[in-house]
């Protein structure tokens, strides 16, 4: 780094439509023309694609089995050691990963936003502030509905089924139980403009002072 500083990573968790990624882009939005990133850990689900279409269908994407998370642990060092990564891309729609990477170049500030960022200890060992993105259950769902939907080619009767027998049992067996491990909680996410202003003063002082 031109400074000799190391990175700041911060991790952004939650429920799935906790509005994690609203919360980490509104960050990242506040600081646009700085060196910032974002990294998504729904991009380091396994590659499926020696799996049919069928078999995708059965996997559980809510369990930490379902991540690749030794290479997510491997590309957050390359970045903190100033190392540009080639990172997947997702098709959520396809179930795999697609054939595309994108190099990432390192940046000062690194966002890491995903259900089970906080679950490995290997990764929260990296991270310099952990959040938590705190939304109730049912107003959850009614998100994922319409998002599913809309953006990642699901129907209504998957979102539900998938949701009831796993994304539910899941979220309370591993996503919930890492909120201890959080120095900030966000009720609501990213329409909490207090909570996004605090971690952008917080960022800015690290940035300013590295404290
Ligand atoms: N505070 C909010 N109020 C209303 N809708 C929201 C809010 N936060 C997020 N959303 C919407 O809910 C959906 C899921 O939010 P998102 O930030 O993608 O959640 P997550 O990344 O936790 O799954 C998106 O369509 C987003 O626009
Ligand atoms: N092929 C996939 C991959 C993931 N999911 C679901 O995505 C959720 C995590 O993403 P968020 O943006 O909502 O945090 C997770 O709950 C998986 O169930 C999927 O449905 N299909």
């Amino acid at each position: 780094m031109e400074n000799g500083k190391k990175p700041i990573v911060i991790g952004v968790t939650g429920g799935s439509g906790s509005g994690k990624t609203s919360v980490s882009r509104a960050i990242f939005n506040q600081f646009s023309g700085h060196s910032i990133l974002m990294i998504e850990q729904d991009f380091y689900y396994k590659n499926q694609s020696h799996l049919s279409f069928e078999e995708r269908l059965e996997t559980n994407y809510d369990h930490p089995f379902a991540f690749d998370t030794d290479l997510l642990i491997e590309h957050i060092h390359d970045l903190i050691q100033f190392k540009k990564i080639e990172k997947p891309v997702y098709d959520y729609a396809a179930h795999t990963r697609s054939d595309q990477t994108i190099i990432q170049e390192p940046k000062e500030v690194i966002i890491l936003e995903g259900i089970l960022i906080l679950e490995d200890a290997r990764l929260r060992d990296l991270m310099d502030i952990k959040v938590y993105v705190d939304t109730d259950d049912d107003i959850r769902i009614i998100r994922r509905i319409k998002r599913d939907m809309e953006e990642r080619g699901r129907t209504l009767d998957s979102v539900i089924e998938q949701y009831l027998s796993v994304v539910k049992p899941m979220y309370h067996q591993f996503i919930e139980p890492t909120k201890k491990y959080a120095d900030i909680i966000i009720p609501e996410g990213g329409q909490n403009q207090v909570a996004i202003d605090l971690m952008t003063t917080k960022i800015g002082s690290i940035l300013t002072n590295g404290k």
